[in-house]
């Protein structure tokens, strides 16, 4: 229980009606979720204006409400405080209500359009693995040490996470490593956070949906890096056309890293094959578990990163060759008779995909068919359909079109937006089956010996949410189940 007053430290504030002196229970910004004595923030959304919901929650107990416009008539006993902008507001007093729990560990963030799940994750298990109790916020799962906590967000809203920071502080953690999405910057979810480090992976086409221009989604991207503080650092990916955009105009220390060019944490691929990845990362050659050309970016990332937080190099490498990816991506089965390679990876962009593709364009070692099953996500930027359409059938030799999680649209439509995407001359590689079960068996049947079949787009997922309801999923059982099935 803090101080409304003291919650509202360092909140720009508009107007205050009514006494500031009082306890707060807990901070919501869903009505739905007011109980007795809460402060209520109205956020102005995508879907709904939390404005609407003020007097429904103040019915269920709120005893302050914050907001960007004041209601007409004012209920007495309730605290009303009018500030410029509810979503930073959030994010300020979220910090202050839990005592500021980003101040209290290093927290880095990651940030790009792919890898930030895998570095995020990689970094968690690397400094566990040397010692140091940590938490970790991504896409798959929480963590705080061993204890696995459900993720509903890839960054989580301001209260929940620094609901969980603080528990990862209490349990005495000293690092956290977050993901932080371009909603989560844009939204201010991270407003209010302190961060020790901010890493950049890479910025392709997505979320247009959201952000509607790339330009857009450039800016969203970089205003992370321009609030940086100046003793944290910030770490970007120079072979990327924007990684020396992001650092313009940060206060933060400035590094790089690069296969292809100077930087300050500069790797060289020397193989790259199904066993992994053998780098020379400055004076070192080491082995790494991790597979493909994209992941040599992430594993110099956590690299660069752990060397930046003052880790020794050589225990770095050293734990790092042996750390796995994060669970769903490119992550791999062989079959037992014909040694079908079954590739299960949450590619769900068009750069993912074109590199997952290049990857395994690489691992073959004749002519093995590449056979590569995909969707696209309902109810998300419906302008990457056609092109992670025809990056499949440009890169595969065979490819079915399938659902991902449709969502609340019409699963025939979004494949129909795919097949648009196939250039004539391509389209007899291809074909449409709606059932992502059936569409994985097909792919399996078609599969002869040592070809290699591309499960893509929902990686760890465990469901497939389809008109709005979620259905048990998993890419990587059904994948087992057919080469059992099919006796391959
Ligand atoms: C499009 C989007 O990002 N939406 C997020 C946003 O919700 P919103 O702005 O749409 O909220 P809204 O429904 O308009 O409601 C506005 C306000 O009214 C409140 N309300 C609403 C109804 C009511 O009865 N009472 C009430 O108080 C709501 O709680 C909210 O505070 O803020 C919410 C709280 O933080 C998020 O849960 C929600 O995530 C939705 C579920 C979502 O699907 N988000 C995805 C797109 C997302 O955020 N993805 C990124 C990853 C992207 C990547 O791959 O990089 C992520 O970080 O997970
Ligand atoms: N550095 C990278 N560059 C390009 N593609 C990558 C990179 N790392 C991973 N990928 C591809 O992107 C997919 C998603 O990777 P990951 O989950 O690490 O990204 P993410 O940024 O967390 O994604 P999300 O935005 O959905 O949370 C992987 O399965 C792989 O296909
Ligand atoms: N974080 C990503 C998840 C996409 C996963 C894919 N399986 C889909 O449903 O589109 C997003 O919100 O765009
Ligand atoms: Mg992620």
């Amino acid at each position: 229980m803090k101080v409304l007053r003291d919650i509202l430290y360092n909140v720009n504030i508009v107007s205050i009606h009514g006494d500031n002196n009082i306890e707060v229970h807990a901070l919501s910004i869903d009505s739905r979720h007011i109980a007795q004595g809460d402060a209520f923030i109205a956020i102005k959304g995508v879907a709904a204006d939390g404005h609407a919901y003020i007097t429904k929650a103040i019915s269920l107990g709120a005893t302050a409400i914050v907001c960007e416009d004041l209601p007409a008539e004012l209920q007495d006993g309730v605290c009303y405080v009018q500030v410029s902008n509810s979503h930073a507001a959030c994010g300020i007093m979220a910090s202050n209500f839990y005592n500021n729990p980003s101040k209290q560990l290093q927290l880095v963030g990651v940030t790009g359009t792919n890898g930030k799940t895998t570095i995020a994750t990689i970094l968690f298990r690397l400094f566990s693995k040397m010692g140091y109790h940590c938490g970790l916020i991504s896409t798959v799962q929480n963590q705080i040490g061993d204890e696995i906590i459900p993720s509903t967000h890839t960054t989580p809203d301001a209260i929940s996470l620094n609901a969980l920071l603080a528990k990862m502080v209490e349990e005495g953690c000293l690092y956290a490593f977050m993901e932080v999405s371009s909603h989560a910057i844009h939204q201010q979810r991270i407003a209010g956070l302190q961060f020790a480090g901010g890493i950049f992976s890479n910025i392709t086409h997505d979320h247009l949906d959201y952000h509607k221009t790339f330009d857009e989604y450039i800016r969203v991207k970089k205003s992370f890096f321009d609030s940086l503080p100046s003793n944290a650092f910030a770490l970007t990916n120079i072979d990327d056309k924007r990684g020396n955009v992001m650092l313009q105009n940060t206060k933060a220390r400035k590094a790089s890293y690069s296969l292809r060019t100077l930087a300050d944490f500069k790797g060289k691929i020397l193989e790259n094959g199904l066993t992994g990845l053998f780098m020379q990362i400055g004076e070192s050659e080491v082995h790494f578990r991790l597979i493909g050309e994209f992941n040599a970016y992430n594993l110099l990332a956590v690299y660069g990163a752990a060397i930046l937080l003052g880790k020794s190099k050589d225990e770095v490498l050293r734990i790092l060759s042996d750390v796995q990816g994060a669970e769903g991506r490119f992550e791999y089965i062989v079959s037992a008779k014909d040694k079908i390679i079954g590739i299960v990876d949450y590619a769900h962009t068009p750069d993912a995909l074109l590199n997952v593709l290049a990857t395994i364009k690489n691992l073959r070692q004749g002519h093995e068919q590449i056979i590569t099953v995909v969707g696209c996500g309902g109810d998300r930027d419906k302008t990457k359909r056609p092109i992670m359409a025809e990056v499949s059938a440009e890169h595969s030799d065979k490819v079915i079109f399938t659902s991902d999680n449709p969502r609340s649209e019409d699963p025939a439509e979004i494949i129909r937006e795919m097949e648009v995407g196939v250039a004539a001359h391509l389209r007899k590689k291809t074909i449409s089956i709606q059932d992502r079960k059936e569409a994985i068996k097909t792919a399996i049947s078609l599969a002869g010996k040592d070809d290699i079949v591309l499960v893509a787009g929902k990686g760890h997922e465990k469901y497939q949410e389809i008109h709005g309801v979620k259905h048990p999923f998993d890419d990587k059982k059904v994948l087992e189940e057919m080469f059992q099935l099919l006796g391959k």
